[in-house]
Order: C-alpha cells, then sequence, then structure tokens
C-alpha cells in the first residue's frame, strides 16, 4: 500500500507492507541510479536482530555505519561522529542516507542529511511501531541537556519504505511505546477508532493485519495534517498532543530511561485531564483510559521519581510556548483537537490531579 505526503517542501510516498523492502528499494531506481554513494546509518539493535534480512533484500552497494543504540544516538557526540563519517568516506552531494531504525536513528539520520553539505536525499526504513509517526513528516532532531529535540530542522525524506516483517523482533516495551503514538493519532482524529482500541486486544497482542491497518491509519492522520502546516504553524501542533508533559518526563528522566511512547501516553492522561477543564472531556473516559494504560503495562510509576519543580524546568522549554506561555494541545471531545495557553499554576494544579489519581486507582 502506498501513502502519498505532500508535504510543501517535497513530496514523497510511504510505502506499507510485508516484505515488500526490495519491491519497493528496486521501484526507487530513478533515485538510487542518480547516487553516488549510499549510506546505512543504522544501531547496534537493529543491525543484530535486522541484518540478515536487510542484506538479503537491499539490492545495492553501501557504507555501513552502525551506531550506539536508541536514545543515545541522537547526541551531538554521535552527530559529529555521523558527520565524520561522512566525510572520511568521501560522501558528496550526491550521496543518499539510508535511515534503517526507529525513530532515534531516523531522526538523527535525518537531521545529519538536513546538514551534510547543506543537505542531500535520504530514505526512511523505519523498524518501529513508533516509526510509522516518526518516519513521516520531516521533523528531525538531535537532543540537548536542557530539552528535547532541540536542534534539527524541518526536512523531508525522498521516500518512506516500512517494511513490517522488521517489527517482529521489538520487545514488548518497544511495541507497547510505539502504540502510544497510535493512540495519539486516534485521539487527535476519531473518537470510533478510538473507541475500538480502547475495547480491543492488548496493544502489545494485535493481530498483525489490525496492526498495519492501524500504522496506516496513524500515518494518514499525519499526512493529511503535515500537508495543510509542514512546519507547525497551526494545525501541525495538533500531533503534538500529550508531549509537552511527556517530553518532561522523559528529559528529566534521562534520555532513553522512559521510552518515548511511555512517556507521551503519561502526557496523554495530563492532557485529558486539562481537556475536562478546557474542553468537554468527562472525567468518566479519563479513569477509562487511565485503566486501559494501566491493563497494557505503562508505566505511570516513573512520575513519581519528579517533583512538578523539577518537571517545570522542561515543561517551559516546550517548543509550542509562545513568548514564554506554555500551550497545550487539548480535546475539545475526542477526534477534536485545539491548542490552549495554560498558566503555570494550572499546570501544577493539573499535575497534582495527576498524581491525585494514580494514588486512587494505584490503592
Ligand atoms: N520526527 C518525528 O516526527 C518523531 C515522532 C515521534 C517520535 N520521534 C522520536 O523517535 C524516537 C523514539 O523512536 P523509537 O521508539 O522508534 O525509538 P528507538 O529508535 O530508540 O528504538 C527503540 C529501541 O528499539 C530498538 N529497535 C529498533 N528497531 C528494532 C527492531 N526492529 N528490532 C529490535 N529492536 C529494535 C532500538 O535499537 C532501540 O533500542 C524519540 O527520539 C522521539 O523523540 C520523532
Ligand atoms: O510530527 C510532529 O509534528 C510531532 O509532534 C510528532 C511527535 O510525535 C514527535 O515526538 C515529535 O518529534 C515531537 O516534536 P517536538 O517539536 O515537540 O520536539
Ligand atoms: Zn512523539
Amino acid at each position: 500500500m502506498k501513502i502519498p505526503v505532500r508535504a510543501a517542501s517535497h513530496s514523497y510516498d510511504v510505502t506499507i507492507g510485508k516484505g515488500i523492502l526490495k519491491e519497493a528499494v528496486t521501484a526507487l531506481n530513478y533515485l538510487f541510479a542518480k547516487t553516488d554513494k549510499i549510506v546505512v546509518l543504522t544501531d547496534e539493535n537493529v543491525w543484530s536482530s535486522q541484518q540478515h534480512y536487510f542484506e538479503a533484500n537491499f539490492p545495492y552497494e553501501y557504507h555501513l555505519h552502525v551506531m550506539p543504540a536508541g536514545e543515545t544516538c541522537k547526541s551531538f557526540e554521535n552527530y559529529n561522529a555521523v558527520q565524520t563519517f561522512l566525510l572520511e568516506q568521501k560522501c558528496t552531494r550526491k550521496s543518499l542516507i539510508i535511515a534503517f531504525g526507529g525513530g532515534a536513528v531516523g531522526d538523527l539520520a535525518g537531521f545529519v542529511a538536513a546538514t551534510y553539505m547543506r543537505g542531500i536525499p535520504f530514505v526512511q526504513v523505519p523498524t518501529t511501531i513508533l516509526a510509522h509517526d516518526s518516519a513521516v513528516g520531516g521533523k528531525t532532531a538531535i537532543n540537548h541537556a536542557l530539552g528535547k529535540n532541540m536542534i534539527g530542522a524541518f526536512y523531508q525524506p525522498d521516500a518512506v519504505i516500512y517494511d513490517i516483517t522488521f517489527l517482529h523482533s521489538l520487545s514488548e516495551k518497544e511495541v507497547r511505546s510505539g502504540m502510544a503514538e497510535v493512540i495519539k493519532h486516534a485521539l487527535i482524529s476519531d473518537a470510533q477508532w478510538v473507541e475500538e482500541l480502547l475495547e480491543g486486544d492488548f496493544v502489545t497482542k494485535l493481530p498483525e493485519e489490525t496492526l498495519v491497518n492501524y500504522l496506516a491509519h496513524g500515518i494518514q492522520v499525519k499526512a493529511t495534517i503535515v500537508e495543510q502546516d509542514e512546519t507547525e504553524q497551526s494545525v501541525r501542533k495538533f500531533l503534538n498532543l500529550g508531549h509537552t508533559y511527556g517530553h518532561a518526563i522523559e528529559a528529566a528522566a534521562g534520555y532513553g530511561r522512559v521510552a518515548h511512547g511511555e512517556a507521551v501516553m503519561i502526557g496523554l492522561l495530563y492532557t485529558l485531564l486539562l481537556s475536562e477543564q478546557y474542553g468537554k472531556v468527562n472525567h468518566q473516559f479519563t479513569k477509562r483510559f487511565l485503566h486501559f494504560a494501566l491493563e497494557n503495562g505503562y508505566p505511570f510509576e516513573a512520575v513519581h521519581d519528579f517533583t512538578f519543580e523539577q518537571l517545570t524546568e522542561y515543561l517551559l522549554k516546550d517548543k509550542k510556548a509562545d513568548y514564554g506561555q506554555l500551550q497545550f494541545v487539548l480535546l475539545d471531545t475526542i477526534g477534536h483537537p485545539f491548542v490552549q495557553k495554560v498558566e503555570l499554576e494550572k499546570c501544577e494544579q493539573i499535575d497534582q490531579q495527576l498524581r491525585a489519581l494514580l494514588a486512587e486507582v494505584q490503592k
């Protein structure tokens, strides 16, 4: 299946399916034919679990660079190491990067591609559930000790090849993490889809066909939004639902300790509590959502590792903040997001409510 992404700066297709790598790469021969070198950027875990399948199905010669696994690869040090590798391999403006991995590899590789010689082509070959989100839409970045994704660029890939075969070696934790972004895509777009998710199988036990449908649905939701607003001036902010509080948890924990999607799930609960006050979301729904999340093993205990004061430092660095005023994406009703300015006092009140609700359901 192909899902077109017609972003203002660049159009491309997401090809999604099982066992499609070879065919999809071959179909991109117009792109590969004009490159002088292909560099595959991946991480240790991806390469150790998927090297065999990749080698058997990637029909071109390439230079391989294996990076430290996970969020560590989104560091300044690793960014520098990868740029050094490209220079040592004598890559030129005609060279092409393949981002082979999860969102961490994709964000890093995209930022490298955006900045090497002021921009070279790159293709996303995502290997996680979460990457149905990260591989699409052109947000690329590395982290800074003071905040998540602080250094980056909007830079679209030339293609996304999403071969579901890669998902089979994911741990339950990573499946759970990735499903948080699927749930986010449902919450901002489609109340009926949310019902289906809440009433359905455990997120780690979804039948493959259902999972692929959900991933394609999520990509379609994201593509539609990115087509209207590539650089997050307006509706793209909706894709950030749950991320203001989620990123604060993720950054405060130290990158990689709480998985991105796990932190987003905590942020989604926080968002629902705020949406009760500014929108029409009812508390019964919020409680139902929390029960669903706890049954599915999302680690809400991470909240207790931090005080609100510790999180504040990161909340205030959220990229949506406007002249120091925090802006949250909230839901009016399920499926209907809007952006709302929220005072810090209110944020603290909701933080206390979240802790009280966790204490209530966990006692
Ligand atoms: N650019 C965007 O729009 C966007 C959207 C969402 C998230 N993100 C970013 O994406 C990152 C999270 O992405 P992620 O959850 O994919 O994390 P990740 O890339 O860190 O992957 C998670 C873990 O799974 C391993 N892994 C990846 N694929 C595997 C496979 N097929 N089999 C076995 N292990 C595998 C990785 O090595 C890592 O240890 C965060 O940095 C987040 O900020 C970006
Ligand atoms: O594509 C977007 O826009 C998103 O916000 C998607 C998010 O899931 C993703 O985590 C993104 O990297 C967050 O961006 P940031 O600007 O808040 O760092
Ligand atoms: Zn995210």
